[in-house]
């Protein structure tokens, strides 16, 4: 199995090692000529999924990808025969484009053991408090709902369908998280939970997250924390999100260039020319399947509509790290929660291996050294004294310089004000990233949903008759 340029792996008392085993790590398939129907920029899901849609409508496609590896801000390392999810992980079938893939090619679903916990514990400047999952479960759930309650009706009409939401919505996009928290009245304990809750989510300090984006997280979650809670962090795809890459990938049949970062693209009335860093491209039409904070490193040297330019100079706010840990005994069915500022604002158990637990850390703006094991190691003890971390995976996604960032959040303002531009075609060039997505925004079934939409516009601009 190849090894990928991203990530690392840490044992106790080691240097890291750099780069992990995965299957999603390819080589470019040489193609046999170069003359393209469409170019697909980036291998993510959205891409993937472009590139599949219109592979099946019998067009002749290209991928370039930046990285030496498929999958975008997910992909599965393989160590000592375990599987390890370094990005993105947990799926739901109430997220109808990711359930359908699943069932399209027969994958399957496992799940962590956190998805149906025993106990929580909750970190605060007051202490550890360590509790029974139903009692907290119980107050982050009355906090969650009152969070969200901007209508007296639990947000069910301000937010009547998230893949469509009606202008009503757009009032609540200029305020961020803390400004909604200071509205609402909660016990202290119902408050570090929400705040923990809301800073996992955003994976920002709170007064930079936007509140619109919880709002449409709730309403994608039925209105309920437990509905919403199973969507977010209990079912993983069995085989991995890198089997549903590859499935993807195989189904499109196209062309795969990888390690070719694009750095400018050029539009004019025959096509589109591309330049990457070995390679340069021509097709009669593009989709730019990149996340949204990279969008500005590419140039479009036929220049893009005002609205569109100024939305590429925008940055979602996710800065949210994730790590695998490994450690010395069995926690059990257990999460933490900590609000911010702390480092951690999140740690759950996901599975034992041989007796012990593997954790999975979240924490907001870039706070953890994920190459200091040491680090990592105080941080979780703040939440399990007598711990000890054997190992580390992790890939430091907010320095990663084809992501520059996590799942998605918005600040204030931007939904209102870029969500559209970002959406918009520019014939011959389209756009697809979970980061615009009008559903499960920042998801995986998000980044689907964009390829899908992205696929059909470039299918009724090459083909406007059919
Ligand atoms: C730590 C973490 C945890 C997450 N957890 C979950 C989860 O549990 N469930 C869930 O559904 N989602 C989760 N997500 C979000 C999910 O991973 C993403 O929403 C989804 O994978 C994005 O897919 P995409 O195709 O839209 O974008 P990406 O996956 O970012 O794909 C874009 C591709 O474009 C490439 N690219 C960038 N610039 C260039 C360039 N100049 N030239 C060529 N290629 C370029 C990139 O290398 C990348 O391969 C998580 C994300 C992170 C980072």
């Amino acid at each position: 199995m190849k090894t990928t340029s991203d990530g690392h792996h840490i044992k106790a008392g080691c240097a890291p090692i750099h780069g992990l085993p995965s299957p999603a790590a390819l080589s470019s398939k040489i193609p046999d000529g170069n003359a393209y129907d469409v170019v697909v920029v980036g291998a993510g899901f959205a891409g993937l999924t472009a590139a599949r849609e219109l592979g099946s409508r019998g067009l002749r496609v290209a991928i370039v990808e930046a990285r030496d590896r498929i999958g975008g801000r997910t992909f599965i390392a393989e160590q000592n025969g375990q599987k390890y999810e370094v990005g993105g992980t947990w799926v739901h079938w109430g997220q109808a484009y990711v359930w359908n893939e699943l069932h399209r090619y027969g994958l399957g679903i496992s799940e962590s053991i956190s998805g149906t916990p025993e106990s929580i514990s909750l970190l605060t400047s007051q202490g550890l408090e360590t509790d029974s999952a139903e009692a907290m479960g119980k107050d982050l759930s009355a906090a969650l709902q009152l969070f969200c309650d901007v209508d007296g009706a639990r947000g069910e009409i301000a937010f009547a369908n998230p893949h469509c939401p009606d202008p009503v919505a757009d009032r609540f996009d200029s305020i961020s998280l803390a400004e909604r928290l200071a509205q609402i009245e909660l016990s202290s304990r119902q408050r570090a939970l929400l705040e923990a809750f809301v800073t996992m989510n955003a994976a920002t300090d709170p007064a930079k997250g936007g509140f619109y984006d919880q709002l449409r997280w709730w309403a994608l979650g039925e209105y309920s924390t437990e509905a919403l809670l199973k969507r977010l962090g209990r079912y993983k795809i069995a085989k991995g999100t890198s089997a549903l890459a590859l499935a993807l990938l195989k189904d499109s049949k196209a062309d795969l260039f990888v390690g070719e970062p694009v750095s400018e693209i050029t539009a004019r009335a025959d096509g589109v020319r591309l330049q990457a860093r070995n390679i340069s491209l021509q097709a009669k039409s593009l989709v730019v399947a990149v996340p949204m904070n990279v969008l500005g490193d590419i140039r479009f040297t036929s220049g893009l509509p005002q609205a569109r330019e100024q939305a590429h100079r925008q940055r979602h706010v996710c800065a949210g790290t994730k790590f695998i840990a490994q450690v010395d005994r069995n926690v059990g069915a257990w999460i933490g929660f900590a609000p911010y500022p702390n480092a951690l604002t999140m740690v759950i158990s996901d599975r034992v291996i041989n007796g012990k637990s593997l954790l999975v850390g979240f924490g907001p703006d870039d706070k953890i050294d994920l190459t200091d094991i040491g680090q990592i190691q105080s941080e979780l003890r703040k939440f399990l004294p007598d711990i000890n971390v054997t190992e580390v995976l992790a890939h430091d996604w907010i320095n990663d310089p084809y992501a520059k960032g996590g799942w998605t959040w918005f600040a204030p303002n931007q939904t209102t004000r870029h969500l559209a531009s970002l959406q918009a075609s520019a014939p011959p060039l389209f756009f697809a990233n979970t980061d615009w997505a009008s559903g499960w925004r920042g998801f995986i079934d998000g980044a689907i949903e964009e390829g899908i939409r992205a696929a059909r516009e470039v299918g009724e601009f090459l083909s406007p008759q059919a």
